[in-house]
């Protein structure tokens, strides 16, 4: 996949969900992974599209962990005339304490509590009024798939969400990029990402979702665009009315 692929597909999901208007400050939540990588220098793109005006910047909150490739990631930012700032937090310290643990693994959730909590600041101090993260279609039907399983609900977030508590939008113009896209098109133009250093990479709820996933598209190659089809097909959306439990 081209660039100008990914141009498009962030074209129409600001088209479809409004994300992107005009005198916008944004701050791209920038962890030094692929996708996030590629949405910084893509939306460094967009700017220059015709009718948009916005401000962009990165910010990436240091978790702590030792062997970051911070200076990758600086140079990155540097070669594509972009500005980053990074946050030094001593977010793994606290994650490693006993009482946080569990069963002797780093909490994921509360890891991400913790990051989104010190990305709302900056990116308050700054002066922006949306945060960018780099979900694509793939990281929606995987929550949706685990909101199903162990949430009881059919839900998963949204391309545009307003977090009242911090007067600020959560965009992600990746929506309608598939994984397997993503990593072609940064393979073809060099966007580099940062070396995995997470202990718990690659051992989560989420990694054993993709897999299953990738195992039921290789049986039923057209679940996957259906499923990303069907997140915003909300016209055919068939659950239960149960009047009992409305009432409480
Ligand atoms: N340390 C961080 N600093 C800033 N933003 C972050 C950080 N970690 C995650 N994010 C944001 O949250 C999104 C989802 O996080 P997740 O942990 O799934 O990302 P990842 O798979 O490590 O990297 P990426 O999604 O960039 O390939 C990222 O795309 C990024 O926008």
């Amino acid at each position: 996949m081209k660039i100008q692929s990914v141009l498009r597909a962030i074209r129409n999901a600001d088209r479809d969900f409004d994300l992107i208007g005009d005198g916008d400050k944004i701050a791209v939540a920038l962890s030094g992974g692929k996708d996030s990588m590629l949405l910084f220098v893509a939306l460094g793109m967009y700017q220059k599209f015709k009718g948009k005006n916005f401000e962009l910047c990165g910010i990436h909150v240091d978790v702590g962990f030792e062997d970051f490739e911070h200076e990758k990631m600086k140079a990155f930012a540097k070669q594509h005339g972009l500005t980053l700032y990074i946050e030094k937090t001593r977010i793994f310290e606290i994650l490693q304490k006993e009482q946080n643990l569990h069963r002797g693994k780093i909490q994921c959730s509360l890891c991400s509590t913790l990051k989104k909590g010190v990305l709302f600041e900056k990116a308050k101090a700054l002066g922006c009024n949306k945060i960018a993260l780099g979900h694509h279609g793939d990281d929606a039907v995987e929550t949706l798939f685990l909101n199903m399983i162990h949430g009881s609900k059919v839900a998963t977030f949204l391309p545009k969400q307003y977090m009242s508590r911090m007067d600020m939008d959560m965009i992600r113009p990746l929506v309608y990029l598939k994984e397997s896209e993503i990593v072609g098109v940064v393979e073809e133009n060099g966007i580099p990402s940062v070396r995995r250093v997470c202990p718990n990479d690659g051992f989560t709820q989420r990694q054993e979702m993709k897999e299953f996933l990738d195992k039921l598209y290789a049986a039923y190659p057209m679940a996957h665009d259906n499923f990303i089809t069907a997140l915003s097909n909300t016209k055919q959306i068939h659950l239960w009315q149960n009047a009992k439990k409305e009432k409480k």
